[in-house]
């Protein structure tokens, strides 16, 4: 079951939730336990039919491993019992097992209370997530560490643990708003928290990870591009004719050669075209908008005033969770190093007071989570009357139904540029159809839709393995894996945020440092714990879907699918934490015949695509769940097609050959 997404995005909190289980209690007394310290807490013996000494709190009647008192689906509960199905051609992960330990903090309070593990899932819709920039060093990350160090779980009253301020969505008004102020009255305690100061010194601004060894494969990608009017694609960086400013900045990025998402978006956007952008995870869609982007700012002279009571950004980047929303900003910060373009990041869970304070310093790209963007705009710190480009990041998931309503309100605030006024950008890897139709109520008729390799695919970069392994022997099954990972970095990923705690809980006892990120924890224990996970004093970070999109870490060499999401695009993400820019990765998924046919033909259809090898066990599943009608996992590999194609639009569009492969066939050539 996903994350209680409702409770995060803020729709109106159910009681807080209050721990069965003390789980801090039962981590040992220091309420500020250190992350992956070496373990000092007492779990009792290695016994993994629960976590620890406090095993009573912690048992089904089943010895499933989880608390009596939480809604136990027996189907799917998970323990250390039961068997898991070997998987030819699972090669394993390199062997560098070594003994490592310790985990911080549990989870905060909010949240529908009891765990269901049940194989229903809710789709957990967003939270503002954050975590500064990837690029903080070790030393940085120290220094961090001294300043925004994590604190325990604040108890409040009433018993039980609330993380302090998530954006709230009020139910009555349709609105997000933070819980401090929501209508003007007082609904929780205030944010305080400030996040560390983002890096000032050059080498960790440009701090960057090298391409991989399929960079240049990415050439090789089958490229779409369907619209009037499209100017053609640039080969290298020079052709953009970008400024100074920026030539050096994406120079000192290292970045030698532009991606084919790069290739194509920068001239459309450079020529102010609206686009829909979909190509696979890591292949360089934040710099394919923010390029050309700044490239308008500096071309029309704009600079930051600081003086102005009223901040008037001319672009404003969205995107749905706040570690994703502050990677674009420090990205953009980059790129207008040298330059009196000033991006700044809004987000919940930290002081407004510091917010507005940063915007007021002076703001020409204001990225921003849905809900404190809109909470800004309606203080008056924030006009609308100056924004010329409006960019959608994981657009899909901005247009489905947890942000859909945020984005109306936004493009439907009274001095927003209409779309015909304005260049509206939307990227994603991946875009349902029925998005992409919803996506045309906020981009101008004649927008280019720009696909690179299939839309929805996954990155083919990443080796794609899938188990058989019942809810019972999945936790055996993953210290198995973890052992084998040694320090790689390793993404783990669960569908509720208990789960995430317990399953970090439940590692930490096994001497596997890890740590936890997911929308029930503190801003300062979020970025915490993404700051071990970084530098990789917790090598096993254990996330919610909230950590599936857009995030860039450097040495993600694994993902593990704990639980599979119950929709093929989260999966899609998830593993594209992984195999980055022309990096390789390995993700392995956990198939438990109980909860996963739903996704079986889906997930077939990914492997496929993506040249995978695809268990024989797992494509009959997939061919007796729904019949062979209509189901050809072997099927070509088809590039998405433009929606408006199967409209009245058909005749006035139509596909270029691509200009980088002359000799490719636009016609049967995409399709195979
Ligand atoms: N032209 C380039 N040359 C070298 N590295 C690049 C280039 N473009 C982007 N990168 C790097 O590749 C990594 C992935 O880029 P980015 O995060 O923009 O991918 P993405 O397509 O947005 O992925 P996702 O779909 O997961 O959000 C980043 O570390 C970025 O700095």
């Amino acid at each position: 079951m996903d994350e209680d997404w409702d409770a995060e995005v803020g729709l109106e909190v159910p009681q807080a939730y209050v721990p069965k289980a003390d789980l801090m209690g039962s981590l040992g007394k220091n309420e500020n336990c250190d992350p992956c310290s070496a373990w000092s807490g007492d779990f009792g013996s290695k016994d993994r039919s629960g976590f620890g000494k406090d095993r009573d709190n912690f048992h089904s009647k089943d010895g499933s491993g989880f608390g009596r008192e939480r809604e136990v689906n027996e189907d799917c509960a998970f323990s250390n019992r039961g068997r898991f199905g070997g998987q030819r051609g699972f090669r394993g992960f390199s062997n560098q097992g070594k003994p490592r330990g310790g985990y911080r903090g549990g989870r905060g309070g909010r949240g529908n209370g009891e765990l269901d593990d049940s194989c229903s899932r809710e789709v957990e819709i967003s939270s503002d997530f954050t975590g500064w920039g990837r690029r903080f060093g070790r030393g940085e990350q120290k220094e961090n560490e001294g300043r925004g160090r994590a604190q325990g779980y604040q108890r409040i009253p009433r018993g039980g643990y609330r993380a302090n301020d998530e954006e709230v969505f009020s139910k009555t008004t349709g609105s997000l708003s933070s819980t401090v102020e929501e209508n003007g009255e007082k609904t929780g305690p205030k944010v305080t928290y400030v996040p560390p100061p983002p890096p000032e010194v050059e080498d960790l601004i440009f701090a960057h990870y090298e391409t991989g060894i399929n960079f240049d494969k990415y050439d090789d990608i089958v490229v779409e591009i369907s619209g009037k009017n499209v100017p053609p694609a640039i080969m290298n960086f020079e052709e953009a004719e970008f400024c100074d400013s920026l030539c050096k900045n994406i120079s000192k990025s290292g970045y030698l050669k532009p991606t084919p998402v790069q290739k194509y978006g920068i001239p459309i956007i450079l020529a102010g075209k609206d686009l829909m952008a979909c190509a696979q995870t890591g292949s360089g869609k934040t710099a394919a908008f923010l390029l050309p982007l700044l490239q308008h700012l500096m071309q029309d002279g704009v600079a930051a005033s600081r003086f102005s009571e009223i901040q008037e950004p001319e672009i404003i980047i969205v995107a749905p969770t706040r570690e994703l929303i502050s990677q674009i900003y420090l990205e953009a910060r980059k790129f207008a190093f040298g330059t009196c373009v000033r991006p700044v990041v809004v987000y919940g869970g930290i002081s407004t007071g510091y917010t507005i304070r940063e915007v007021l310093k002076g703001c020409n790209v204001l990225c921003g989570t849905p809900g404190r963007l809109l909470d800004i705009i309606g203080k008056g710190k924030v006009g609308l009357s100056k924004v010329k480009h409006l960019v959608l990041d994981e657009a899909d998931r901005m247009l489905d139904m947890g942000f859909e309503q945020a984005m109306r309100k936004l493009v439907s605030f009274p001095n927003m540029p209409s779309k015909d006024l304005r260049q509206t950008l939307m990227f994603s890897a991946t875009f349902p159809e029925d998005i992409q139709k919803l996506a045309a109520d906020f981009l101008k008729s004649d927008y280019i839709f720009l696909t690179v390799g299939q839309v929805g695919g996954a990155c083919s970069d990443v080796n794609q393995v899938i188990l058989e392994v019942s809810q019972f022997s999945k936790r055996d099954k993953l210290v198995e894996l973890l052992q084998m990972t040694g320090t790689e970095r390793t993404m783990v990923f669960v569908e509720t945020k208990k789960k995430a705690d317990f399953i970090a809980t439940f590692l930490s006892q096994e001497n596997i440092p890890t740590t936890s990120i997911h929308g029930d924890r503190e801003q300062r224990e979020r970025e915490q714990a993404l700051g071990d996970f970084r530098t990789g004093k917790c090598p096993v970070l254990v996330a919610t879907s909230l950590a599936a999109r857009g995030l860039d870490i450097e040495h993600v060499q694994h993902v593990v699918n704990f639980d599979l999401p119950n929709s093929i695009d989260e999966y899609v993400h998830r593993i594209g934490r992984t195999g980055r820019c022309g990096n390789t990765g390995r993700a392995v998924s956990f198939f438990d015949l109980k909860c996963d046919i739903p996704i079986v033909r889906s997930l077939v259809k990914v492997l496929s695509d993506a040249r995978q090898e695809v268990p024989a066990w797992l494509e009959e599943i997939a061919f007796s769940a729904h019949g062979t009608t209509g189901f050809n996992p072997r099927g070509a590999v088809f590039a998405a097609l433009d929606t408006r194609k199967s409209s009245s639009f058909s005749k006035d569009l139509g596909s270029l050959n691509d200009p980088m492969n002359p000799s490719e066939d636009t016609n049967e050539d995409l399709w195979e």
